[in-house]
């Protein structure tokens, strides 16, 4: 179900609300870097996420080398940012918060 873009305001607050998280700079996806102890906690991070990504049907862009992971997430249906990139990026602030 493709849901509509945010607004710019939306998204500042959205972003207000998260830690860490940048707007791209054409302003169409969410952006972090998550840093972790090592390749598994990394990895680990990563499974974690996977299983939020496929409960809610959206999936992040996401770059691995070793303990560092870079997250990408916008709605490829809506073609900007939407309330499931809020969510997906909530959940991986969760996930990412046990392996610090
Ligand atoms: C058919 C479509 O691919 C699905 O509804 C989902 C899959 N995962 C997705 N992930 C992301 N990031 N954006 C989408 O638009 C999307 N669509």
């Amino acid at each position: 179900m493709a849901r509509s873009r945010l607004t710019p305001e939306a998204i500042e607050t959205a972003l207000a609300s998260l830690s860490g998280w940048k707007l791209r700079e054409d302003g169409l996806a969410i952006s972090k870097t998550f840093k972790f102890r090592n390749f598994v906690e990394a990895f680990g991070f990563m499974a974690q996420s996977a299983l939020v990504a496929e409960k809610l049907d959206h999936h992040p862009e996401w770059f691995n080398v070793y303990s560092r992971v870079d997250v990408t997430l916008t709605t490829h249906d809506a073609q900007g940012v939407t309330e499931l990139d809020v969510k997906l990026a909530q959940a991986m602030e969760q996930a990412g918060m046990h392996r610090i």
